[in-house]
């Protein structure tokens, strides 16, 4: 039998410290005891604001004026298909409390994770917490200076994650760059993940960027938590495989044909939500994917846009 699908809106509200607001699911309910973020289902004649609104009164006591999209994510439960779009609160009337018994408490968004959320909720946290565009560094031709003064044109776009990807320079190239890279990086506070070669990450303290090849043969997180490991994904075994070794985040795709892989058809937005649904991990799309694409790429539930060429500042 095929599962129903559940439409569910919710909303973040942050006070004047910043603090988002959790509310603990009560028991009798899926979940029970886990905290999430205030809202509840749509019903099929209410826009989701209208929604949002309604379950913010009922549950909050309070009247919301509803803002921007954060992100929509499309989720399987063993009892359903969840589409779970949250919103940012730009503002309310009345003092949120429990109106239905349940617990209420504000959270700095670096520590959301440490509450145990529904599995919905880890996109939806790190979609508030985490870049949504993720640089992938492109081959450097002859001039390493170039390319490096490209990095540095990207880091000053804002760019905040950045993976070295050089495959088949000669190793001292590789090493050279990939510590150039890093240094750059931690002076400017952006994260900075080495393609494949854990090794260099550990020696560099970096991150690591594992390859589909590299998950199959790992049984661990390959570094510690302090430093953020990412996985690329084509399909649903790798991505149950990266959330199992505790990456921080996946790559999938590649969501449209792209000149470096002609001929090879997209998965396509649907192919991507599809495939979203079945892990509770944060995920980037990748697939000739640019800034026109990142709203897009939330409404399917995607942490944002890994890119190569849209990112690059300039022909490297
Ligand atoms: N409000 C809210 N619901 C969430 C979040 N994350 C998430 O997975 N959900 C799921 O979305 C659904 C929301 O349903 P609800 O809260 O309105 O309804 P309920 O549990 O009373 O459902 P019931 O009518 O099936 O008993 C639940 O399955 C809940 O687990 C979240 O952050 N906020």
């Amino acid at each position: 039998m095929s599962k129903r699908h559940v439409d569910v809106v919710a909303g973040v509200l942050r006070d004047a410290r910043g603090r988002v607001l959790l509310t603990r699911r009560t028991e009798g309910r899926d979940f029970a005891g886990r905290w999430e973020f205030p809202g509840g289902k749509r019903k099929a004649s209410e826009s989701p604001d209208e929604a949002l609104v309604r379950e913010l009164r009922e549950e909050l006591g309070i009247e919301a004026r509803v803002g921007a999209h954060v992100i929509t994510v499309p989720q399987e439960y063993p009892d359903k298909r969840l589409r779970l779009e949250v919103r940012e609160i730009d503002d309310w009337d009345g003092a949120p409390r429990g109106r239905e018994q349940q617990a209420l408490v504000w959270v700095p968004p670096e520590k959301l994770d440490r509450y145990t959320m529904p599995p919905a909720d880890v996109p939806v946290v790190a979609a508030l917490g985490q870049p949504p565009l993720y640089l992938v560094t492109p081959l450097p031709g002859e001039d390493d200076g170039r390319w490096l003064a490209g990095l540095d044109a990207a880091l000053k776009t804002g760019i905040e994650r950045v993976q070295v990807r050089v495959p088949g320079l000669a190793p001292e190239r590789i090493r050279a760059l990939a510590s150039a890279v890093a240094r750059r990086c931690r002076k400017a506070g952006v994260e900075c993940l080495l393609n494949g070669d854990i090794a260099l990450a550990r020696l560099l303290g970096t991150g690591v960027h594992l390859t589909a090849a590299q998950l199959g043969e790992l049984d661990e997180r390959p570094l510690p938590g302090s430093v953020p490991v990412g996985a690329s994904c084509h399909d649903l075994a790798e991505l149950r495989q990266a959330e199992a070794l505790g990456c921080d985040f996946a790559v999938l795709g590649t969501v449209r044909e792209t000149p470096s892989h002609p001929g090879v058809a997209g998965i396509g937005w649907a192919g991507f939500a599809q495939l979203r649904e079945q892990v509770s991990l944060p995920i980037y799309a990748i697939g000739g994917l640019g800034l026109d694409d990142l709203d897009e790429a939330r409404r399917h539930g995607a942490q944002g846009i890994a890119a190569i060429r849209s990112l690059w500042p300039m022909t490297a």
